[in-house]
């Protein structure tokens, strides 16, 4: 059986984020990417050096492309850049039924750089959430989305319930940017219950694109047809894996190792 995913999402040129991440991340898990890029950046280790979008025209055509010809078994959205392009990306996903749909809303690149327009954030509450099976936010983009300080997990719990209210089936709010403790803790929430994916904290500089390939990996595994709560537990062992086994490259904030999964599985 061939299982296909595919991305919607920005070019990052460093190859530790976006695209490139999600692609890797599909490979590793044994499911056939493909791709509709929203925008290049030039980017590498040390930040963010130039954004230039595509067209909504061409955003739609690339998945207009993979729809009437592959298909695909989830997707995932990640930097969107504007609301033109949400639009147009909600359109395609109701064209083709996709129903596994994993959306990271990405907002702000680690360095700062803004990877989304701020008049886009209430176009991802109003026309791709209510579509998306399960959505992804870091601690400032649950506060974005939600309007909330986040200090606790109490305060996260209060957030995925809103995102919830929003009509995504599922809400995981990740805890990397939480530097509290020993330990990261990742909340899912289903509509009724809490669940807590908890892992150490590694105290390393290398998290460039650790936000996507999480994400990706939860697609991957729901492209294979597991629950959503099994995807989220082979992606929080998968960016585990590859925080923990650092490439060390660049001289900034590197990439993760994405290959690391794998050869921990292999031994
Ligand atoms: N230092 C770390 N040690 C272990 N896990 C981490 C670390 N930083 C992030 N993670 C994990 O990586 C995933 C992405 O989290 P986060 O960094 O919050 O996202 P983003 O890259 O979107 O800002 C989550 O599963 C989170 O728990
Ligand atoms: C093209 C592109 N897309 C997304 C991101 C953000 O990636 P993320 O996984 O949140 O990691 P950081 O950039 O925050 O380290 C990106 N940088 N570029």
């Amino acid at each position: 059986m061939v299982y296909k995913a595919l991305t919607i999402a920005g070019s990052d040129s460093g190859g530790g984020a976006g695209i490139q991440a999600d692609l890797k991340t599909f490979q590793e898990l044994r499911v056939f990417g493909m791709s509709a890029l929203t925008a290049v950046t030039a980017q590498n280790t040390l930040g963010v050096q130039g954004v230039y979008p595509l067209s909504p025209e061409a955003v739609a055509q690339q998945i207009e492309s993979v729809g009437t010809d592959l298909g695909a078994d989830a997707v995932k959205t990640g930097m969107l850049f504007s609301a033109e392009i949400i639009e147009v990306v909600a359109s395609k996903v109701k064209q083709f039924g996709w129903e596994r749909l994993v959306v990271d809303p990405v907002m702000i690149a680690k360095g700062g750089a803004p990877l989304l327009q701020e008049e886009a954030v209430s176009a991802l509450k109003t026309h791709l959430l209510p579509i998306s099976m399960v959505v992804t936010p870091n601690i400032p983009e649950a506060e974005a989305l939600t309007g909330q300080t986040i200090r606790t997990i109490e305060d996260r719990k209060e957030a995925a319930k809103r995102l919830h209210e929003l009509g995504v089936k599922y809400v995981v709010i990740k805890g990397g940017h939480d530097d509290d403790g020993e330990e990261t803790v990742d909340v899912l929430y289903d509509g009724s219950e809490f669940f807590y994916f908890t892992s150490k904290r590694i105290d390393t500089k290398h998290t460039h694109g650790t936000g996507c390939t999480f994400a990706a990996a939860i697609t991957a595994e729901l492209a294979k047809g597991k629950t959503v709560q099994e995807a989220v537990q082979t992606a929080k062992s998968f960016i585990q894996a590859a925080i923990s086994h650092e490439l060390g490259i660049g001289h900034g904030h590197g990439p993760t190792n994405h290959w690391a999964y794998r050869e921990k599985q292999a031994r």
